[in-house]
């Protein structure tokens, strides 16, 4: 089984390169690293190097990075994907370079989701500089699509030691790699692609504000905000250019003891199961089968 430390990074294609950038930092709060690849530029949310990355080119998810324990784990982990039969392949160093890595392998999950492994993600010393106040504190996760979530959920807990945490129904798989509810979470979709990548912000009072920030910049809101039962955290997930889905989100449980949690199983069909919030406000059944007053017998 394959140890993944940490989620790295999230490498997109896009069309429009400025205007990704210009989205991501002007709107999303993220800094530009300085960058000197053409057409490749660079965003920061934490200690990582740098954790979303736009390549000039064909719109969409290019790759999804996550971390190993160092080279000795990583010439493993290759050894395990092609015993699986999966075809890895080594990347170069003007590749390591550009991902901020010391090494990395390349495969395709069972849907063909592009994954990266990486012996080590460089950190920056340098303090964050969020292009505006939007209060990231850190990328906290990424979502991938696949059109069976159970299938999904068979190669990353046994390939790799992702453990669920919680289920929506045949809809999602959310999964720890940590004591995080999840760092990886895998949504029903038709094909392979990035559901959305999540930033962590500080404060309630952070993700409202951006909340309202995002709104009066006509932003697509397309989800919250809410507060998702799973993870407990409180979420706003947004659009950007070329249908990169955004996720900001505070708190969120941690799961410190695997043998003390059980995962749940939410059900699809309710939408309080994505948002807590949207439960039924209205009188319960009780109230509504109480007895009719009766009417004073008239005299
Ligand atoms: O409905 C599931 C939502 C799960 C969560 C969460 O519990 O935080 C996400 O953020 C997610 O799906 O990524
Ligand atoms: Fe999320």
């Amino acid at each position: 089984m394959i140890t993944l430390t940490d989620i790295a990074y999230v490498r997109s294609g896009v069309e429009d390169l400025q205007g990704a950038v210009r989205f991501a930092s002007e709107i999303v709060g993220l800094e530009v690293v300085d960058s000197d690849e053409p057409g490749v530029a660079h965003l920061r949310a934490d200690a990582r190097g740098h954790c979303l990355t736009f390549v000039q080119g064909r719109s969409g998810v290019i790759s999804s990075g996550f971390t190993v324990a160092g080279p000795e784990a990583l010439a493993e982990a290759e050894t395990e994907l092609e015993k699986q039969g999966l075809l890895v392949e080594r990347g170069d160093r003007a590749g390591a370079r550009s991902r901020g890595v010391s090494e990395y392998i390349a495969f395709d999950d069972p849907f063909g989701n592009r994954v990266e492994l990486a012996a080590a993600q460089f950190r920056s010393a340098d303090p964050v500089r969020l292009t505006r106040g939007a209060g990231i504190t850190e990328f906290g996760h990424l979502c991938l699509d696949a059109p069976d979530v159970h299938e999904a959920y068979r190669f990353w807990s046994t390939t790799f030691n992702a453990r669920v945490s919680d289920w929506v129904g045949d809809g999602a798989c959310l999964m720890r790699i940590d004591p995080v509810h999840h760092k990886l979470a895998v949504f029903r979709g038709e094909e392979a692609a990035l559901c959305h990548i999540n930033f962590q912000v500080d404060s309630l009072d952070d993700l409202m504000r951006n909340w309202h920030f995002l709104v009066d910049q006509g932003v697509e809101i397309v989800m919250g905000p809410g507060r998702h039962p799973t993870s407990g955290s409180v979420f706003l997930y947004f659009r950007g250019p070329e249908n990169l889905t955004y996720e900001y989100a505070v708190g969120g449980r941690l799961i410190e003891d695997d043998s003390a949690w059980t995962p749940r199983v939410f059900d699809l069909e309710q939408p309080s199961s994505i948002d807590m919030w949207r439960g039924p406000v209205a009188p319960t059944t009780r109230q509504r089968q109480l007895p009719q007053t009766v009417p004073a017998a008239t005299s």
